[in-house]
């Protein structure tokens, strides 16, 4: 469970970016976070993967204040908690298969158990028979889903992820919610900011609206409920 009490957020020059945030997210829930440009959804969730320590409040994931995490163990804190942004963040000079194993290797996995690992990953998301093929020799919907399996081997509790389909086509677009949907079903909670109109009204899950850094709408099968 994610939990956020009286969270503030106040950046080095002084905007404020959050305004006093309450908010509880379940074990296997699907959270969209909308509001319009600049409103605080990305802070709001780079607190979550403690991208972002909070100026005042408690966050807490599973019971564990983010805030108290010693620096050594935030890569355990993150193992639990994968991200997916719009510009996907693949390192360039490595294979989606290296891409992958990374994110496993990062945290000191045996070698065999890395390769079934990742190949089942790469298995989720389409793009197996691409394992060897570097970022530059896939297609955006494709470089998503390889950040995508990044994001999920080690099987984290929660998947937060920032405009994922912010890049790609519809078609692409809808091809990754399909998988996220899927990774949810599984029972990975998915928290996802969003300025996709078609694809909230569609999917029909918690919406989360967020407007000058405050919460003003939470709503289960919520509706975008902005123009853009
Ligand atoms: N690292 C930073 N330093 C200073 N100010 C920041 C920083 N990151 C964000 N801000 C400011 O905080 C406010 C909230 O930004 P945030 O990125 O959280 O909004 P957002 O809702 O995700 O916007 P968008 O939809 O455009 O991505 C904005 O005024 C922004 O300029």
């Amino acid at each position: 469970m994610i939990e956020m009490h009286d969270v503030y957020k106040v950046y080095g020059n002084g905007v404020k970016a959050l305004n006093g945030i309450n908010v509880k997210i379940d074990q296997s829930e699907f959270v969209y976070v909308v509001g319009p440009s600049g409103a605080g959804k990305s802070t709001f969730i780079k607190l979550m993967y403690r991208e972002e320590k909070p100026t005042h409040g408690v966050i807490l994931i599973n019971g564990v204040n983010v805030k108290r995490v010693r620096n050594w163990k935030i890569p355990y804190l993150r193992r639990n908690i994968g991200v997916v942004f719009q510009d996907y963040k693949l390192l360039p000079n490595m294979t989606a298969y290296e891409n992958v194993a990374f994110a496993m290797e990062a945290v000191e996995t045996p070698h065999r158990k890395i390769r079934r690992r990742v190949q089942e990953m790469l298995e989720l998301v389409g793009l197996y028979d691409r394992m060897n093929a570097l970022p530059s020799q896939l297609s955006g919907g494709e470089q998503q889903r390889v950040s995508i399996a990044r994001a999920m081997v080690n099987n984290p509790g929660f998947l937060i992820a920032d405009e994922p389909t912010g890049n790609l086509d519809p078609e692409n677009s809808w091809d990754i919610m399909y998988l996220l949907e899927e990774i949810n079903a599984r029972g990975t909670t998915v928290v996802m900011a969003t300025h996709n109109k078609e694809i909230v009204n569609t999917m029909r899950k918690r919406v989360i609206a967020v407007e000058q850094g405050v919460i003003v709408r939470d709503e289960q099968q919520g509706e975008y409920g902005y123009e853009d």
